[in-house]
């Protein structure tokens, strides 16, 4: 058995979804599950849906049409007539939505966020299981929140590994005992607690998902289709010039995708790790080409340097009031007050009476934590900074990287060259 991860970008319109078809015709006489994850930019549509929502703004109402008439739109591309259920399926969905928003009684913002933002997964998954029907590829619409059972750690959820397992073992496995059943279409991103609420795990957490089901079912690989040829040595959006690496060992994959390299999930790698699964990174463009392959063979690891770009980082200094030294009790509580506010450190740095954290800068997260530091510390911060990771660097390629470039720190170990910059 296989499993396959098509991402936003691979089902983002009508023509997209045609695609995947037409990918999975290929491999029709093959098991498969299929993960996909919400279509496009909705998961990002979503979000300003569930703020506005939770903010009382007046536009809820249009943002929510917005994500409507966009997944109609597929709809009407797809489906020759609107008396096909699967418009009537979008419609209740749609419904509960907007049940949802009338909702007075507002629990926790990761909670809410969880219950309105895992909906984008539900509807790319409705929409591609009709249209493969409608072509001819029967599957099975499988919903993941009756498989992959979490904890309620809202928007970053933990994977109950055994709970799951039996749920695969019911739902998963006695499917696919008939080999003339060949294709199990599921949503990425999206679990459900014991208390049957939806949970997430996490942006652009659909990579783990395949993850997860791959280990499970004992797949021979999982291959993640995606708009780029495979895994490269650096963003096209940010570099003229990449190079393919073909063929990349578990270790160095999981290095690249924490350091920020957005084309796999760093969650992805364990389960595969764990079950020798191969990991295949193929163009959903040109599906003949070869692509990456990521296993645990590490004699053909590219030492080319490859370079990962974080935009958008806030750089956080914090030095106690009395110009005292930073000492073991001072780091537990400012970690303590990270982990509180769900804050990722990116990169930190300690001198004698200051530490200094790299984060993403979300805004509202970072606010507040910088109020609660604020009670204890003296707090500086510098944003719009970039976080620069070379890997396998030398010292020709970095000085052409930093180029007219303002260091705010400098980190080097053996492999891995990091920089703040602006
Ligand atoms: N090292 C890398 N190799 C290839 N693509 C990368 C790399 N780092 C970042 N990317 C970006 O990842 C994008 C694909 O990921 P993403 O847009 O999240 O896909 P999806 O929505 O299908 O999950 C590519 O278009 C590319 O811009
Ligand atoms: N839709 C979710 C999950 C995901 O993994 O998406 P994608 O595969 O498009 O990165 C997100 O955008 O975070």
């Amino acid at each position: 058995m296989k499993v396959f991860k098509f991402g936003g970008a691979s089902v983002k319109d009508a023509a997209a979804v045609k695609n995947v078809a037409a990918i999975l015709e290929r491999y029709k006489e093959e098991q498969i599950i299929v993960v996909v994850s919400a279509m496009g930019k909705t998961t990002n549509a979503l979000e300003d849906l569930l703020d506005a929502y939770y903010h009382g703004r007046p536009n809820t109402m249009e943002l929510l049409e917005v994500v409507k008439r966009f997944h109609f739109d597929i709809l009407k591309e797809l489906f020759e007539s609107t008396s096909h259920p699967i418009f009537e399926e979008l419609h209740n969905t749609f419904v509960e939505i907007e049940w949802q928003l009338e909702e007075e009684q507002m629990r926790e913002y990761d909670f809410e966020y969880d219950q309105m933002v895992a909906v984008g997964e539900w509807l790319s998954a409705t929409v591609v299981s009709a249209y493969l029907k409608q072509v001819g590829l029967e599957n099975k619409l499988q919903d993941v929140r009756d498989i992959i059972r979490t904890d309620n750690t809202y928007r970053n959820a933990k994977v109950d590994w055994e709970v799951t397992a039996e749920n695969v073992n019911r739902y998963v496995k006695p499917y696919f005992s008939d080999s003339s059943n060949k294709l199990m279409i599921t949503q990425g991103f999206v679990g459900s607690t014991s208390e049957n609420f939806n949970s997430t795990l996490g942006r652009e957490g659909s990579d783990y998902t395949g993850g997860i089901f791959a280990n499970l079912v004992d797949a021979e690989s999982l291959t993640i289709w995606k708009d780029v040829p495979g895994m490269l040595n650096a963003d096209p959006k940010w570099f003229e010039e990449t190079e393919k690496l073909n063929n990349i060992s578990y270790h160095e994959a999981v290095e690249l995708a924490y350091y920020g390299a957005t084309v796999i999930h760093p969650k992805t790698i364990k389960p595969l790790q764990n079950k020798n699964i191969p990991l295949l990174v193929k163009s959903f463009v040109n599906p003949d080409e070869e692509g990456s392959i990521i296993n645990e063979n590490t004699a053909k690891d590219s030492l080319i340097p490859s370079f990962i770009f974080k935009t958008n980082q806030i750089l956080i200094s914090i030095s106690p009031r009395d110009y005292s030294f930073i000492a073991e009790d001072n780091l537990s509580q400012i970690f303590g007050c990270f982990a509180k506010h769900k804050v990722t450190v990116n990169l930190m740095q300690n001198s004698a009476i200051s530490f200094s954290i790299c984060t993403d800068n979300q805004k509202m997260k970072i606010a507040n934590l910088i109020e609660e530091l604020k009670a204890d510390y003296k707090v500086y911060y510098n944003d719009e900074l970039l976080l620069l990771t070379v890997r396998h660097y030398n010292e020709e390629t970095l000085s052409k990287l930093l180029k007219d470039k303002t260091i705010y720190v400098e980190q080097k170990s053996r492999q891995t060259a990091r920089f703040v910059v602006k």
